[in-house]
Order: C-alpha cells, then structure tokens, then sequence
C-alpha cells in the first residue's frame, strides 16, 4: 500500500466527524453556551473533529458545517440535533439542511440521529434544576409548570404533557402541569391560573429548554406579569434552563456513539444469510436472561442441542430445562465451554465475557453472535417469522426494530401472496 492509499484507508476507517446541529439565536448567551457545549462534547469525544450548525439566525448553517464535515470526514458525518423535542426543526429543517450539504460532496453519507428529548438523563437533569429552587419548599406541597415550546404537531406536544407527568411521578411533587409559549395552549399565565384554581400555594416554573434565549426570557417575562396581577397569589420562582452542562454533552456524546456504530457497520460489515440445519448439533448459549430466552425456541425448532452456560436462568428457560430441552451449566463461563459447539451466542451482560466468548469461537471455527456489539461477532440474527409454510428471516442494519417491523410486514404479505403451501 503507498503512503496515500494508505492516508485514505486511515481516513475512511476513522471515527466519522460530529456535527452538533443546534437552533440559533439572538441572544448571545445562548450563542455562547451552545459553543460552551461543543467544547464539553469535544472533550467527551476525544480525537473526534466537533462541528456546530445552526437552523437559523446563527451560523455557520447546517448545510455548511455538514459540507465541511464531509469533505474532512472521507465522506462520512454523524449529525446529532441539539433539540429536545421532534418538531419541525427535526423532522424537516435539519433534513433538509443536511441533504443540501451533502450533495454538495459526492459520495458522501450522513447518519442523523433521534431527539435528545426521551433519553432519561435528561429528566434526572430538570429534577436537579428543580430542586436547585426548592430551597426549604417540600416536593409534596410545590406545584410545577413544565414549560415548553409548543408546536403544530400534536404528538410533539404530547411528549411534552408526558414529560411532565413522569417528572410528577418521579420527583414526588404535588403536581405537574404542562404549559406552551407559543402554537398550543395551556399557555404559561393559563397554567398558573389553573395552578391557583387547584390551591397551590408553592410554584415552581420550569422553562424546558436548552439555553438562553426568547424562550427563557418570555417564560420569566410571562411568569413576572402574572405575578404582578395576582400580588396576594401563590409563591413562585422560576428554574433554570439545562445550559451546557458536563450531562448534556453525554447525552450528544452517546448518541454520536450510536450513530457512528452504525454507520461503520453499515459500510463495513456485509452479511451471507443462510438457513443452518442445525438437526442434532450442539450449540452454547453463554448468558440465559432476556434475549436468550427470545432466541431458544428457534434453535430448538431448528432442532439444535442447546446448551445454556449461565448463573441464572429466566423462568421460561428454567422451565426448558427442567422439561428436557436444553441443558444448563449453572456458572460463569469458562474457557473451554466453547467445546464442539457449532454455533455460538455470547449473550451475558458483561461485555467482556462476551468478547472473551467470541475469541473462543473465532479460534474454534464456530461462528459466534455477540449480543452486545455486533462488530464483535461472526454472525447476526435475523428477525425470523413463519409464513405459508415458508421461514422468512431480514437483516437489517444493526436497527432491530425496524429489522422486527419489516420482517412483520414480510410475513403479512407472504400470508397474502397468491401462492398457496400445497400441504395447507
Ligand atoms: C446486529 C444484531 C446482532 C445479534 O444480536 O444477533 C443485533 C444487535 C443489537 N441489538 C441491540 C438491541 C436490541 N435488539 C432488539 C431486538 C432484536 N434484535 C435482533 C437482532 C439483532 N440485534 C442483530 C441484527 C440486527 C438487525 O438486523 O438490524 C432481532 C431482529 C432478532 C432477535 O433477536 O431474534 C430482535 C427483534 C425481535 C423481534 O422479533 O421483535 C431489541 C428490542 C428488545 O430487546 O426488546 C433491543 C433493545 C434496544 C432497542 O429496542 O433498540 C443491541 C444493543 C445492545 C445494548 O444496548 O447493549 C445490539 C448490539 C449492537 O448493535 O452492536
Ligand atoms: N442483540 C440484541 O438483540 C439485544 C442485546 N442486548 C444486549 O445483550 C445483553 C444481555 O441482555 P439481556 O438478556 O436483556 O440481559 P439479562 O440481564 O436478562 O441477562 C444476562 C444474563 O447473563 C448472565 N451472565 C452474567 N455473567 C455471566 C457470565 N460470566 N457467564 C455466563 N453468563 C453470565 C446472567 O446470569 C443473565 O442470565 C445486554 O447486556 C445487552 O448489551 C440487549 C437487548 C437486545
């Protein structure tokens, strides 16, 4: 290899570079801190190159940071949207922003990742900045507005009344209620109105949003104003918003994680779909928890001699056991289980049994799928279903879901296919 063929091949097996795509704003706080951001994701992601895109009134704009991205980046580009929700910005802005840069460097692809919204650290992070107001007010006796943006999509504001209810549940307060600046109401002094209707005496207004900004400034702006008009009303203070925070660099930095996965496998690990007969030869499952027990019934349909290593069993499992089907070793892997097995599926939660498992299989000629990291295998399962008397199986791309939806739409149309199953 020369030097360049080998500066390209170092290039396009890199990690791909990130580009960070936030909204943009007025305020130069807010400009500030999504910069503060990047910086805090570039030290969460070390030696990968960190860019920044705005949907509006900040630049560089997206399609920019992405054309840039792509030419450094051999083509390849995680974009991760710096937005908590899934409106507009997301489902079509962003998008399209992307697909202009892109183009503008042929050949080149972007994986675009989900909403930061749903991930759980990021509720741990507002009953933080809840409790940061507290101060000597119990959770039991404070009322909280959740405050949102509001969009024209409706299941994008119901993500939002949800929010509110698993923050009530889960920070013990003695209401949530949902409230909107802008599209869609309750907006913020109606939710207050309802909050004092209902006897509260202790408020909490929690702008959910990422920065400063307008929407930080109407939030205060609005809850001001009612105040005013209600001098002998409840108590409030107003929580502030997430900002650039150590948490919400590792959400961005877990969702680059997945993406760039996915990208790698995607360009670099081509599967060969087979049907094994698998009839009376012995396979070693190492693991016997959830997804062991979801892939046992094929391998016995299929007539396998099923071994399970493991400490402990699900209950189906142990039912196998106790009727016969499978055997059961009741301990952690050991060097050497591998044995004669045929077929191989590291499926413990600890991913370095699993590697260790999958180095055994390598050397034993055993093909081997890791439940853990598929990159670490030899081969992946395939979302399998039974129709017309015909087994139908789909890889996909290291995207389960959308792998079990397709392969549920397969078997539908199969059922439906003008080719009977003589033995029906
Ligand atoms: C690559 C592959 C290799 C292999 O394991 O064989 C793989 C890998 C991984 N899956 C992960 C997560 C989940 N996978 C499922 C479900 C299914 N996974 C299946 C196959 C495959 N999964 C292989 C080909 C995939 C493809 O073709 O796209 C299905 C189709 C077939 C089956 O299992 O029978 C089955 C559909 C079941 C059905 O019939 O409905 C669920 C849902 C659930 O468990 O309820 C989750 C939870 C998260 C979620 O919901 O997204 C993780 C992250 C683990 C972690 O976080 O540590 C990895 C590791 C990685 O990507 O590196
Ligand atoms: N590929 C896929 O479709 C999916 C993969 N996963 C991944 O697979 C792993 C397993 O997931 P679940 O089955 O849901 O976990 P689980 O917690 O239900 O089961 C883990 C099993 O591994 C066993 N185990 C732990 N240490 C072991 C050792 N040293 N030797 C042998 N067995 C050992 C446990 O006793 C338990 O039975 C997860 O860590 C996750 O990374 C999770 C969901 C889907």
């Amino acid at each position: 290899m020369t030097i360049v063929e080998r500066a390209r091949e170092a290039a396009r097996t890199a990690r791909p570079p990130l580009v960070i795509a936030a909204h943009g704003t007025r305020d130069p706080e807010g400009a500030a801190a999504a910069r503060a951001l990047a910086d805090r994701v570039r030290e969460a992601l070390p030696g990968i190159d960190v860019g920044l895109g705005f949907v509006e009134l900040t630049a560089p704009g997206i399609a920019d940071a992405v054309a840039a991205a792509a030419s450094s980046g051999a083509g390849r580009v995680v974009v991760v949207p710096l937005m908590l929700g899934s409106g507009g910005h997301v489902r079509r802005d962003i998008p399209e922003a992307i697909e202009v840069g892109r183009t503008r460097v042929p050949g080149s692809t972007v994986a675009y990742a989900p909403h930061l919204g749903p991930d759980p650290l990021l509720r741990t992070l507002t009953l933080d900045r809840i409790r940061a107001v507290l101060g000597d007010w119990s959770a039991a006796s404070t009322t909280i507005v959740l405050v949102g943006r509001g969009c024209s999509i409706a299941e994008t504001n119901a993500q939002h009344v949800a929010l509110a209810r698993l923050v009530e549940e889960e920070g013990g307060f003695d209401r949530v209620l949902p409230a909107f600046i802008q599209v869609t109401g309750p907006d913020l002094p109606a939710a207050l109105d309802q909050a004092a209707l209902l006897g509260a005496k202790q408020i909490v207004v929690v702008p959910n949003f990422l920065f400063p900004g307008a929407m930080r400034t109407w939030t205060r702006e609005q809850t001001a104003g009612w105040r005013s008009h209600h001098p002998n009303g409840p108590e409030v203070r107003v929580a502030e918003v997430i900002g650039p925070c150590a948490e919400l660099a590792a959400v961005v930095a877990e969702r680059y994680r997945a993406e760039a996965r996915r990208l790698d496998d995607a360009g670099s690990t081509p599967v060969y779909l087979s049907g094994l007969v698998l009839r009376g030869r012995d396979v070693l499952i190492v693991g016997g928890g959830r997804v062991a027990e979801r892939r046992v019934m094929a391998l016995l349909d299929a007539g396998a001699r099923v071994r399970v290593v493991s400490p402990t069993l699900t209950a189906v499992l142990s039912a196998l056991e106790l009727a016969g089907r499978i055997t059961w070793s009741a301990r952690a892997y050991r060097a050497g289980d591998v044995g004669e097995a045929w077929y191989v599926l590291a499926l413990s939660d600890d991913p370095g049994v699993n590697t260790r498992v999958a180095t055994e299989a390598e050397t034993a000629h055993a093909f081997c799928v890791r439940g853990d990291h598929a990159g670490g295998g030899s081969a992946w399962t395939p979302a399998t279903g039974r129709s017309a008397g015909l087994l139908v199986g789909v890889v996909g791309r290291r995207e389960p879901r959308r792998t079990a939806a397709v392969r549920d739409a397969l078997v539908e149309t199969v059922r439906t296919l003008p080719v009977p199953d003589p033995l029906d």
